[in-house]
C-alpha cells in the first residue's frame, strides 16, 4: 500500500504489471496517448486504446468508466463479463479486477485497490500461486494447492511440476480433461513459455512463474454478431430463417425468446447454443467464438429441449444418479450432489417416483435437475413451460428467475408471456427470423404501445410480413437498439485464430458399463415384457411339436424315409426365423426410442462407442436368456439326433445365440436409421420376409438369388443348423431298380449341410461378420448424424 494510503490501480499486460498508479485527482484517464491520459501505458500496448478509462472520483472513491466517458474505446472494460458502459460506469470496489477486451489470450488487466472501500477481493485475485521448484496439484480436493471447486473437475485433476525455469510438465489425470492453449493434453505435456490453461469453466494463467485464476467461469455472456442463417427451399431458393441478429446476452441474466410460431425462436436458440451453424456471422462466449470452441463448452452448457429426455421408468433419483455419474468424474461426490440438486428442483418429496408418474412440471423439473448436476452457468430451455397450467408456469418462471440470480446465464423460448415479465430481457422475433425488439418487458409495453401490459397484443400487431418489417426497422432506429445492444455488444479479437480444440476424453469402458447398468434397470422394470421376449420363441416351437405327426423330425429310423430330410428342414425353418423373430423383434425399438436422449447425451459427453457397446451387451445377454429358453424347449420336444461334429445340444446352443446375435444387431442397424418407432415397428415383416424366402428351405435359390440368400441370416443359420443335425445323412440312398435305373429322391443332398467343420464354421463366421458388420454401419450412421 501507499504511503498516503491513496486509492491506486496495477495496470498488468500478460503477467507483466506496471509500477502503481497513485489516484490522487478527481479525474484520471488512462490510456496509451499522452495528449489524453495521465496514467500512460507504453506505447507499444496496442490492446489499450489511446483513451481507455475515466477514473472520477466519488465520496473517496472512484467510479471508472470505459473511454473518455463520451465515447467508448475499442476493446471496451469487462467485470466479471459484464460490460462497463461508457456512460454509466461502474463504482469500483477494492480488490476489482476490470480487463481490457475479453480476449483471455491478450490479458490486459488493471486491479483497483482502496483500503477506504468495501472489500471485493474475490477469488480470482487471491487463488494464485508460485510455481517456483514446486510441484502444484490442482483439483477439486480441499488439499490441492489450487482449489477448483467445480463438481465436474476431479478431485485430483491436474498436476503441474517445475522442471527448470520457465518449464513445467502438466499431467492430466482428469475425466474432464484439461486444455492448454486451447488444445487438449493426452495424458502430459511440457509447457514452455506463458500458457493459458483450461479446466472446466476455469481459465488459469501461467506467467512468469505464477499459476493464477484468471477466469472462474462463474459469469457467462453470450454475443451474437451479425447472425444470418438461410437454407435452401423445396424450389432451391433461398429462404431466411435468421435475418442479421446482433444483441448481448449478459452475465446473470434471464432471456426470453419469444414470438410467432416458426418465426425461428427455436433456430436463434439453437444457434446461441453453438449446435446450429451460421451463414453469416458467429456466437461469442465470453468473447470466445462459441462454435470454435464448443468442445471446451460442451460439458458445462445445460440444454433442456422441447421434448423431456428421462427414461419414463426410471425413478426420479435413478434417473438424475446416472446422469451425474455419465457426466460428473468418477470421484464426485454424487449422492451430495444430487441431495441439492433435488433441493434445488424443489422434489426431495417425490425422489422415488417413477418419472411416468410425474406430472408434467414435476417432469420439466427433473430435466433441469438433470443438467443442473454440473453446476452449468449457461442453460438454455426450449418452451419449459409449456403444456404447464399458469399456476405452474408460474413456479417454472420463478424458479428460472432463482437459478439466474446465482449467477447462471439463462436463455429460454416460450409462448407463455403471462410471466415474462421475470425476465431482463425479451426477444421479440418475427415471421423470417427478424430481430422486432430487444430490451426490458417494461420498454417492451412502451414500444409496442400496449395497453394493460398484455404482451399477446404484440403477436397480433405482428402477425403479418409488412409489419414485421417495419417493426424491425422501427426497433434498429429507436434508442432501445442503442440502448440494449450497441452500447452493450461485447467486443472479440476475431484476429486471434486459435485451434479447434478437441472433444474432453472419457472412459468408453466407464461410460458402457453405466449404460449397461442403466439399460439393464430400465429392461428389469418391465418383466412381463422381458418374459414375453424369451417365451415367444419356445411356444412357436412347441407349437410345430403340436403341427407335425412325426415325433423325431431328426431321427432316422430303421427304415429310409424320404419324407425324414424336407421335414427336418422345415422344422430347422422354423428354430432359425424364430430366432430372427425375437432378436428383430427385441431391437428394433431400441436405439430409434432413445434420439433425443442419446442426441442429448452425445452433445454432452457420450462416447459412441459405450452407447453401441452397452446396446449390444445387454440385448445378447437377453439373448443368452432366449437361448437357453429356445435350446431347452428343442431338447425337450425332439428327440436328440446323433452327435456329429459337436454334441447336438451344444451345437443347437451356439448357433441359435449367433443367430439370435446376428439378428438383434440387424435390429439395432434398422433401429438407426428410422425415423420412427412407428416405422421402426413396420420393418419387421419387410426384414422377416426375405429370411423366408431365401433361406433356402422352401425354394431352390438359384442365380442371382444366391447371392440375396447370402445376405440374409436365415441362410447361415440354417446352413448350421443343417451341418449339426446331418440333413443330408436324412436323404435315403437312390433306389436301382433290377434294370440298373435310378431313382433319386426327391429331396437331393445339398452342400450347404456338408457335415464337416470348415462348412459349420463358415456359416458361424459369416452370422458373426453380420453382426460387426452391421455394428460398424451403426457407429458410422450415428458419427454422421453428430451436430458438432
Ligand atoms: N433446417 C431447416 N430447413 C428448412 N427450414 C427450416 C429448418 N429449420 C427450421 N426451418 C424452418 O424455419 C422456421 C423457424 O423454425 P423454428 O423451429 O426456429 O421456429 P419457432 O419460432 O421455434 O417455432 P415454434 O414456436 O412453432 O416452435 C420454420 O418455418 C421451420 O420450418
Amino acid at each position: 500500500m501507499n504511503q498516503n494510503n491513496r486509492p491506486y490501480i496495477v495496470v498488468t499486460n500478460q503477467g507483466q504489471s506496471l509500477p502503481p498508479f497513485e489516484l490522487t485527482k478527481s479525474k484520471h484517464i488512462l490510456g496509451r496517448d499522452c495528449q489524453f491520459a495521465d496514467l500512460l501505458v507504453p506505447p507499444d500496448w496496442g490492446v489499450i486504446s489511446r483513451c481507455q478509462a475515466t477514473l472520477v472520483e466519488k465520496q473517496g472513491n472512484y467510479i471508472i468508466y470505459d473511454g473518455d466517458g463520451v465515447n467508448p474505446s475499442s476493446n471496451k472494460l469487462f467485470i466479471n463479463h459484464h460490460l462497463i458502459a461508457h456512460d454509466i460506469g461502474y463504482p469500483l470496489q477494492n480488490g476489482d479486477i476490470i480487463k481490457v477486451g475479453q480476449n483471455i489470450n491478450i490479458l490486459i488487466t488493471l486491479k483497483y485497490f482502496n483500503s477506504h472501500s468495501l472489500s471485493n477481493v474475490n477469488q480470482a485475485s487471491l487463488s494464485s500461486i508460485n510455481l517456483q521448484q514446486k510441484s502444484v496439484v490442482i483439483g477439486r480436493d480441499e488439499t490441492a494447492n489450487l482449489q477448483l471447486l467445480s463438481p465436474a473437475v476431479s478431485r485430483k485433476h491436474a498436476v503441474l511440476d517445475y522442471l527448470e525455469p520457465s518449464t513445467y510438465l502438466l499431467y492430466d489425470y482428469s475425466t474432464n480433461g484439461v486444455y492448454v492453449n486451447g488444445t487438449k493434453v493426452n495424458g502430459k505435456i511440457i509447457i514452455n513459455t506463458a500458457a493459458t490453461i483450461k479446466i472446466l469453466p476455469y481459465t488459469l494463467l501461467l506467467q512468469n512463474n505464477q499459476l493464477f485464476i484468471a477466469d472462474t467461469g462463474d459469469n457467462i455472456r453470450l454475443d451474437a454478431r451479425n447472425i444470418v442463417r438461410t437454407v435452401k427451399g423445396n424450389g432451391n431458393e433461398q429462404i431466411t430463417l435468421l435475418n442479421q441478429i446482433s444483441l448481448p446476452i449478459e452475465p446473470g441474466q434471464l432471456v426470453a425468446l419469444v414470438g410467432g410460431s416458426g418465426a425461428g425462436k427455436s433456430t436463434f436458440m439453437r444457434t446461441l447454443l453453438g449446435i446450429e451453424p451460421t451463414t453469416t456471422g458467429t456466437v461469442y462466449l465470453n468473447g470466445e467464438d462459441l462454435r470454435n470452441n464448443f468442445n471446451l463448452y460442451r460439458n458445462q452448457i445445460g440444454y433442456v429441449p422441447q421434448k423431456d429426455i428421462i427414461h419414463n421408468s426410471l425413478t426420479v433419483v435413478e434417473a438424475l444418479r446416472y446422469a451425474a455419474k455419465l457426466r460428473l468424474p468418477q470421484d464426485a461426490d454424487i449422492d451430495e450432489i444430487i441431495e441439492k440438486t433435488l433441493g434445488q428442483i424443489e422434489m426431495q418429496e417425490r425422489r422415488h417416483v417413477l418419472v411416468k408418474n410425474l406430472s408434467g412440471g414435476q417432469l420439466k423439473r427433473v430435466s433441469i435437475g438433470v443438467e443442473l448436476l454440473v453446476d452449468p452457468k449457461l442453460f438454455f430451455l426450449d418452451e419449459p413451460t409449456s403444456g404447464l397450467d399458469p399456476g405452474l408456469d408460474k413456479k417454472m418462471m420463478q424458479l428460472l428467475r432463482k437459478l439466474a440470480d446465482q449467477g447462471r446465464t439463462i436463455v429460454l423460448v416460450t409462448h407463455a408471456t403471462g410471466n415474462i415479465n421475470l425476465c431482463d430481457r425479451l426477444v421479440f422475433l418475427g415471421q423470417g427470423g427478424n430481430l422486432c425488439y430487444f430490451g426490458t418487458f417494461s420498454d417492451a409495453c412502451q414500444f409496442f404501445n400496449l395497453r394493460n401490459g398484455d404482451f399477446a397484443e404484440v403477436y397480433i400487431q405482428l402477425d403479418n410480413q409488412t409489419a414485421v418489417i417495419h417493426t424491425t426497422q422501427r426497433y434498429r432506429w429507436s434508442s432501445y437498439q442503442h440502448q440494449y445492444i450497441d452500447q452493450r455488444l461485447g467486443v472479440s479479437d476475431s484476429s486471434v485464430i486459435a485451434p479447434k480444440p478437441s472433444p474432453p476424453r472419457v472412459s468408453p469402458l466407464r461410460q458402457a458399463w453405466i449404460l449397461c447398468q442403466r439399460y439393464g434397470q430400465i429392461m428389469a422394470r418391465d418383466p412381463v415384457n422381458v418374459g414375453i421376449a424369451i417365451a415367444t420363441a419356445p411356444i412357436g416351437i412347441l407349437l410345430i411339436d403340436l403341427a407335425i405327426a412325426v415325433r423325431e423330425p431328426f431321427i432316422l429310423g430303421s427304415e429310409a424315409d424320404p419324407k425324414l430330410a424336407p421335414l427336418a428342414q422345415t422344422v430347422l425353418l422354423v428354430f432359425s426365423c424364430a430366432a430372427i423373430w425375437v432378436g428383430l423383434a427385441g431391437s428394433l425399438q431400441e436405439i430409434v426410442k432413445e434420439n433425443d436422449i442419446y442426441s442429448r447425451e452425445r452433445l454432452v459427453n457420450l462416447n459412441l462407442f459405450a452407447y453401441i457397446a452397452s446396446k449390444v451387451t445387454v440385448l445378447s445377454g437377453l439373448a443368452f436368456l432366449q437361448t437357453l429358453a429356445m435350446v431347452a424347449v428343442i431338447l425337450m420336444a425332439f428327440g436328440h439326433p446323433p452327435a456329429t461334429l459337436l454334441p447336438w445340444g451344444l451345437g443347437l446352443t451356439i448357433t441359435t445365440y449367433l443367430t439370435l446375435f446376428s439378428a438383434l444387431c440387424l435390429g439395432l442397424m434398422v433401429s438407426t436409421f428410422a425415423k420412427s418407432e412407428t416405422q421402426a415397428n413396420t420393418a419387421l415383416p419387410i426384414l422377416l420376409l426375405p429370411q423366408i424366402i431365401f433361406s433356402g428351405v422352401l425354394f431352390q435359390i438359384k442365380g442371382v438369388s444366391q447371392y440375396l440368400s447370402w445376405l440374409t441370416v436365415s441362410r447361415w443359420s440354417i446352413g448350421a443348423y443343417g451341418t449339426l443335425l446331418d440333413i443330408n445323412g436324412l436323404v435315403p440312398e437312390p433306389i436301382i431298380f433290377p434294370d440298373d435305373k435310378v431313382m433319386e429322391s426327391a429331396f437331393k443332398t445339398n452342400p450347404v449341410y456338408d457335415p464337416s467343420w470348415g462348412n459349420l464354421l463358415i456359416n458361424w463366421q459369416v452370422l458373426l461378420l453380420q453382426g460387426f458388420l452391421c455394428l460398424a454401419i451403426i457407429f458410422l450412421l450415428k458419427k454422421r448424424q453428430d451436430i458438432i
